[in-house]
Formats: C-alpha cells, sequence, structure tokens
C-alpha cells in the first residue's frame, strides 16, 4: 500500500466542463478542439430517445460535418468497434465525440485511437501499449457509473465471456463535459446498476495494492463515496431531482479519476466473465459479487475498508473496531443493492450453477485487476466467491 513518501503519476483530462445544459452548447465548447468532421459515436437507444439531438445540432450549427455512428451495444464487441472505425476512417474524421453510457465512450475512445493512428488493435491490449497519436476526443457520459470520460480505459468484448481492456493516457478525452441533465431519464434499474459501478469504483479505487495508489485517488474515492452513497437512492426514486442526479454524476466522475490512477480489483474481474458472457448490466453484475469478494478480502483489508465506511454510510461511525465497522458496511451495501431493487443472487439472473467453474477460470484471466486485489484470489477462491453469490 503507499504511504506519503511513495512517488506517483496521476493522469486526468485536461479538461472537465461541469454545468447544467452544457450539452447544448457544444458548438461553443468543443467545435473547435473537433475539427470539421466529426465522428458521433452513440447508441441505438439514445438515438431513439433524441437525447443525442440537441448535441448534434449544436455541432452543426457550428458549421461542423457530423457523422453518426449508434450502433453500440452494450458491453460492446470487437466487431461493432471495428465497424465504428470503418465508419469514422469513411467519414474521414478529424475528431470523435463520444455520447452515452460507458459502451459508447468506450467504443468513442478505441475509434480515436485507432482511426488517428492506424495502429494494429492486437498490439494495443493491456497496459501502456497503445502508440497514438489519437483524433481529438471529446467524451460525454449519459450514465452516472462508469466513469469512463476520465478513465485511461477502453473495455471491448472479444469473445463469449472475455472482455479486454486498453489502458493508456492517449484514451483520456481532450475534454469531459458532465451535462446532468442527460441524467434525468436514466431509467431506475439503470440509475442504480451504474449507480454502483460507481461505488465499487471508489471502494476499489480505495483498496487497491496498485503500486500506483495514489493520495489524490483516495482523497477523490472518499468525497465519491459521500456523494454517491447520500444520493443514490432519490436518485432511484425520483430521478427527476437534479441536486440528487447532479451528486450522482460529479461522484461518479470521482471515482472514475480515483480508479483511473489506482485501478480496481476483484469485484471488477469476477464481474466481467458475468456481463460478458450472460449479458448481465456491467454494474449489476459488480454488485451480485461485491458483499462475497469484500468479504473474501476482509481478513486483509478490513481496516482499509473501515477508513471508507462511514464515507458511504455516517450511521455507521458507532466508535466500533475495524472489524465490526467492516461487517457492518459489508451488510449495509448489500442491503442497499437490495432497497435499489436489484436482484442479488446470480441464479436470479439466469446463470445455472453449472457455469460457475468456466467463470471463475474467466475470471482469472483478469490478472490487469486481480494484481491489484488486496488479497491473492486462486481459482478456488473465485469459484468458492461465484458458489457464495449463486
Ligand atoms: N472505460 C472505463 O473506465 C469503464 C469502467 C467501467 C465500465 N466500463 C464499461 O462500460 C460499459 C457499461 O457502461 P454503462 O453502465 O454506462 O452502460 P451502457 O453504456 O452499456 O448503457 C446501458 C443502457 O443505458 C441506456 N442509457 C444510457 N444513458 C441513458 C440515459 N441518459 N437515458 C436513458 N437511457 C440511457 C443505453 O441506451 C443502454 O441501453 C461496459 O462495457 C463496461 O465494461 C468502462
Ligand atoms: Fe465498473
Amino acid at each position: 500500500m503507499n504511504n506519503l513518501t511513495s512517488p506517483f503519476v496521476f493522469h486526468t483530462p485536461p479538461a472537465i466542463v461541469f454545468e447544467s445544459g452544457v450539452s447544448r452548447r457544444l458548438d461553443e465548447i468543443a467545435a473547435k478542439r473537433l475539427g470539421q468532421t466529426v465522428l458521433f459515436v452513440t447508441d441505438p437507444g439514445l438515438r431513439r430517445l433524441g437525447l443525442c439531438d440537441p448535441t448534434i445540432g449544436a455541432l452543426r450549427r457550428a458549421g461542423l460535418e457530423v457523422t453518426i455512428f449508434d450502433q453500440v451495444e452494450a458491453d460492446p464487441s470487437l466487431a461493432t468497434l471495428m465497424r465504428a472505425v470503418e465508419t469514422g476512417q469513411r467519414c474521414g474524421a478529424t475528431g470523435v465525440l463520444g455520447f452515452g453510457g460507458g459502451s459508447s465512450l468506450d467504443v468513442a475512445k478505441l475509434a480515436a485511437l485507432l482511426v488517428g493512428s492506424g495502429e494494429d488493435l492486437d498490439e494495443a491490449w493491456g497496459v501502456g501499449n497503445a502508440k497514438g497519436p489519437r483524433l481529438p476526443l471529446v467524451l460525454v457520459p449519459t450514465t452516472a457509473g462508469t466513469g469512463s470520460e476520465v478513465t485511461p480505459v477502453s473495455i471491448i468484448t472479444v469473445s463469449e465471456g472475455e472482455k479486454r481492456g486498453v489502458s493508456s493516457p492517449l484514451n483520456l478525452p481532450d475534454i469531459a463535459v458532465l451535462d446532468p441533465e442527460l441524467t434525468i431519464g436514466l431509467p431506475p434499474a439503470i440509475t442504480a446498476a451504474t449507480g454502483v459501478d460507481a461505488m465499487v469504483h471508489a471502494i476499489e479505487a480505495y483498496a487497491s495494492k496498485s503500486a500506483n495508489n495514489n493520495p489524490i485517488s483516495k482523497t477523490l474515492a472518499r468525497q465519491a463515496l459521500q456523494l454517491l452513497g447520500g444520493n443514490i437512492e432519490t436518485a432511484v426514486a425520483d430521478g427527476k431531482s437534479m441536486a440528487a442526479r447532479s451528486a450522482m454524476l460529479l461522484g461518479s466522475m470521482l471515482a472514475g479519476q480515483a480508479f483511473a490512477n489506482s485501478p480496481v480489483a476483484a469485484v471488477h474481474a469476477l464481474a466481467y466473465p458475468i456481463g460478458g458472457t450472460f449479458h448481465v448490466p456491467h454494474g449489476l453484475s459488480n454488485a451480485l459479487v461485491l458483499p462475497h469478494v469484500l468479504r473474501f478480502n476482509a481478513p486483509e483489508a478490513a481496516h482499509i475498508y473501515a477508513e471508507i465506511a462511514c464515507d458511504a454510510f455516517p450511521r455507521l461511525d458507532r466508535g466500533e473496531g475495524s472489524q465490526a465497522i467492516c461487517a457492518a458496511f459489508i451488510e449495509e451495501l448489500a442491503a442497499l443493492c437490495k432497497r435499489l431493487g436489484m436482484q442479488t443472487r446470480l441464479r436470479e439472473v439466469g446463470i445455472g450453477e453449472e457455469h460457475l467453474a468456466k467463470m471463475a477460470a474467466d475470471a482469472m484471466k483478469q490478472t490487469r485487476l486481480l494484481v491489484n486485489n488486496p488479497r491473492e484470489v486462486s481459482e478456488a477462491d473465485a469459484l468458492a466467491i461465484y458458489r457464495a453469490a449463486w
């Protein structure tokens, strides 16, 4: 674990704009940065809702050519990414605007990289392997969850059950544009799942064993947990609350900055096979394994979780020892997910017990994440965690 004398590097986008309604004014904020021809990357649901229209209108108002790629699916596949790249090459894109949840933003990031550099994706997977240069990139999140707008990571589903990531500072956008109004219509189930994803980012970043875990990430993670823990129930129950929506979007971005520089660990490693194979939303996949992974980690990390328990749940400030606070923290997280209406068992999302062994084998491929976990995880441990979650 990092202490105050340990060296670290902290990367974040050069500009983060946070303002209600700002996505309608991208002509003022981002048009110059993007050049003449913009590849606009989003998903079909957002397109149907018309949520992107004011942003597209603003770019066209500024005289830009906008080519729309609206075929991004949840947990985007390699084929989808390559179609976005082709579209960008065909239209001669000078810049990329990603608009949507983590799925659209992740595709936008790699489209900007691959169109800009022409490099081979097979050599870019992993940490620090991308070469660049990338095209100018602006990211506009419409979920309050992944924090992808401020992270160097892009996650692509390369085959059934296997997600791969490209992590590089090149994936950080030139501008992250946060407009809480865009999240007002986010349905309760997606608000809950994405909000819990953001909480997991903060928890895993804070406890990460990464050599780059650092005081900035830790501070951001705590602030994120206060905003997210304090507002997630209101955001789910009363989606129109601008106060709660703003807090969630800000909280998810801060959690994103935290884990961008102090990466996540076993909760995400064990969540990926659930999302990748069974198409369970990313946040729900995390929630399903969250209490079980934290319980597994507790022998090594109870004192760390105890430090942040009161940030998420102020009522846990009861002056007890760290073991008791950690146990109460895990129970509170499980109870929160239940109150938010999320499923709590793997069997409830249609996963048969016979799949658990393959899932454990798949989770072990996430060495990039597992090395950050406070306690070493073997394949047998992963299987035991899945069994507990089943
Ligand atoms: N890059 C990163 O740092 C990072 C971190 C965590 C997760 N991820 C990845 O992000 C993806 C998950 O992203 P996500 O959870 O944001 O969901 P998502 O992008 O997959 O979107 C989920 C659904 O929500 C809908 N939606 C989004 N915004 C909406 C809005 N404002 N109103 C109504 N509907 C809306 C979409 O149309 C879609 O149907 C996964 O692929 C995951 O692996 C990336
Ligand atoms: Fe996540």
